[in-house]
């Protein structure tokens, strides 16, 4: 176990049924780090994520995050934790509420969290849209008028609402325009320039990943296959 890494992962078992979908897989990723899990469709890469961020817990291993074996809390005890690692998904669209404004759906982790305040909230949330490269006049539209892109760059904001350490991005560029996914990548390691965050960028474009990742694991059928660059 590394002492400075922020995510540890270690011998991960995910099973759904009988589908073993995660077998014995480890890995870590330092801050300010980008670990690329690549791989063909259906070798796991998703319930690696979701069980990372404990959404869907596994069924073995450890995943230590900030020094803290996350495994064995209880929901309660994950609350705190939950708001620094928080996802980013593939479908822009589907991961916001269609009637919601932009300004609601970036204010809400503030909300949730007891970080919102009528004088300062509506600042912070233009603050945020300006990060992500978004006038804050944007905050007024709805999903249905923002492009593919610039939705993507709102579940940004929102994500970065959270103040998180670690982003799991989960083909974070895959359902958007070639000509917009330079610019979502690029903003994606601008802020982790900035703000020194770890990304478990999950993604099966070997190409994307050669330019985008640090380092990378390859999955087969549930297991690490090989790593880049070799141990
Ligand atoms: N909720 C579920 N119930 C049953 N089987 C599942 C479930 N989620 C995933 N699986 C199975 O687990 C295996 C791994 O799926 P997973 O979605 O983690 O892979 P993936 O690499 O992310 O694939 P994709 O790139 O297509 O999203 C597959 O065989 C899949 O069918």
């Amino acid at each position: 176990m590394t002492d400075d890494a922020l995510l540890d992962v270690r011998d991960l078992v995910v099973r759904h049924g009988d589908v073993t979908a995660v077998d014995h897989v480890s890995f870590t990723l330092a801050a300010g780090e980008t670990l690329a899990l690549n791989g063909p469709s259906g070798c796991g890469k998703s319930s690696t994520a979701l069980a990372v961020l404990q959404l869907r817990r596994p069924d073995a291993g450890e995943v230590r995050f900030e020094g803290k074996e996350l495994t064995t809390l209880t929901e309660r005890e994950l609350r705190p934790i939950r708001p620094r690692m928080q996802p980013v998904l593939q479908d822009p669209y589907g991961s916001l509420s269609p009637r919601r404004r932009v300004r609601d759906a970036v204010a809400e982790p503030l909300k949730v969290q007891g970080r919102w305040s009528a004088d300062d909230g509506p600042a912070r949330v233009a603050e945020l849209l300006d990060r992500v490269g978004l006038d804050p006049s944007y905050g007024e539209r709805r999903p249905h008028e923002l492009s593919g892109g610039q939705c993507q760059r709102v579940g940004i904001a929102r994500a970065l609402a959270s103040e998180p350490r670690l982003l799991v991005l989960d083909e974070p560029v895959s359902a958007l325009d070639p000509s917009v996914r330079a610019g979502v990548l690029s903003l994606l390691a601008d802020l982790q320039d900035d703000l020194g965050l770890g990304y478990l960028f999950i993604c099966h474009d070997r190409a994307v990943v050669g330019h985008f990742a640090d380092r990378s694991v390859e999955m087969r059928e549930g297991r690490v296959i090989s790593s880049w660059p070799p141990r």
